[in-house]
């Protein structure tokens, strides 16, 4: 099993998982039956996370706390996957398949597309965060932008004080001028999709904890201006800076924890030559530190979508639900040479404004922040930045 070291990842990072108490035996019994484990033997299992259909979702009559426990729970895997989003198949085709395009754009056009002063968290960003050796990221590339709001604000000390929500989305409205509606698209129907998951956690956590009175994650994402989009282009294995020789887990993206609240998904696309092909590799992809500790791969469906926990939640729910430790495995050997991967993430996050309250059985961050101190979302970010992220050194922000 891999030990987890605290990680800097382009300011989502790994934080030591809180342990609730133990799972009661009647979870454990649901999980086993409901999971179906594909692989096992000295390699990790593969695993299907919990998948709740559309017209489930939807439904705010229907009770789903069966389900959201299986998933999110003491016991579950940490992630969910919703099935049969109408519209959803296509968006995500359109989207992942302008990746590639975009990362093998001229140097000098991308160039124009990074922002330093928001530390890389709009536009463009390539070798800008750290791996878990502390060397650059070479091997994949990302494009950030804000898929509900172009500009979050105009208030001049917001943009100043919280630059890498307050800023602004960056397009390539000459280069590859469809991705701003391709990325807007995409990006809507997760958080539209992601709400409906919000809405059903907030059931969960009032009826499993007793509190009436609850922060809810479904209210605090709909009033945020903080949603954050990342179209993630794995460079091709061979041409990468991967010798081939890393056999961890975490090869193309190291263990972390990501610190918005619900983070969505789309089952990643692998493509050679232009062409989509399936993975030969199967032990590739992502994987998952579950809350009892094992770590596991995750599979799901081109047509799902997954969220998982993100730190923020842990927090606003006093530690009921918790951040959900995950990274990328690389494939490996001969055959997968010049397989680039292509995935989409939406970060779902609190406004910058909100109040975090850091309550004293939550354990993330301790070493910065204090428990029973309060911080606002903005302020808690970028303070993970300045610790972690060092590229104060490297952009024009001083
Ligand atoms: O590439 C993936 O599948 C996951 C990426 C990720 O975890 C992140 O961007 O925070
Ligand atoms: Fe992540």
């Amino acid at each position: 099993m891999n030990s987890l070291q605290l990680q800097s990842y382009h300011g989502r990072f790994l934080s030591p998982p809180v342990r609730l108490a133990s799972p009661s035996a009647s979870c454990r019994s649901r999980l086993s039956r409901t999971i179906t484990c594909l692989m096992n033997m000295s390699a990790p299992p593969t695993l299907r996370p919990v998948t709740i259909p559309f017209s489930e979702i939807k439904d705010r009559t229907a009770d789903l706390s069966l389900k959201i426990e299986e998933g999110f729970g003491p016991n579950g895997l940490g992630i969910i996957s919703v099935s049969e989003v109408p519209g959803y198949s296509s968006l995500r085709q359109n989207l992942l398949h302008l990746s590639p395009r975009l990362a093998c754009l001229p140097e000098e056009t991308r160039k124009k597309l990074e922002d330093p002063d928001s530390r890389y968290n709009f536009g463009w960003s390539h070798g800008k965060e750290k791996l878990e050796s502390g060397k650059a990221d070479m091997l994949k590339g990302s494009f950030y932008a804000n898929p509900v709001l172009d500009i979050p604000t105009t208030e001049e000390s917001l943009i100043k004080r919280y630059p890498s929500y307050c800023g602004s989305n960056i397009w390539p409205n000459d280069s590859l001028p469809e991705l701003e509606h391709a990325f807007k698209a995409l990006g809507q129907l997760i958080l539209d999709v992601g709400l409906m998951v919000a809405y059903h956690c907030d059931q969960y956590v009032r009826k499993g904890s007793g509190r009436s009175k609850i922060e809810e994650l479904e209210h605090t994402l709909a009033r945020s201006r903080c949603q954050k989009g990342r179209l993630l282009y794995y460079f091709p294995v061979d041409s990468s800076k991967c010798n081939g020789k890393d056999e961890s887990m975490s090869s193309w993206c190291g263990w972390h924890t990501d610190h918005g609240s619900l983070t969505g998904l789309t089952c990643a696309m692998f493509i050679k030559n232009g062409f989509e092909v399936s993975c030969p590799d199967s032990a590739a992809g992502l994987y998952i530190r579950t809350r009892n500790g094992d770590i596991v791969r995750v599979i799901y469906g081109k047509e799902e979508i997954a969220y998982q926990i993100g730190e923020t939640t842990e927090i606003l729910s006093q530690g009921y639900l918790c951040a959900t430790p995950h990274c990328v495995r690389a494939p490996k050997g001969e055959s997968t040479f010049g397989i680039e991967r292509s995935t989409f993430a939406l970060f779902m996050q609190p406004d910058w404004d909100e109040k975090l309250n850091f309550p004293e059985e939550v354990h993330i961050h301790r070493e910065l922040i204090a428990s029973n101190h309060a911080l606002t979302f903005g302020e808690y970010s970028e303070l993970l930045l300045d610790k972690y992220y060092h590229t104060r050194t490297w952009g024009s922000y001083s």
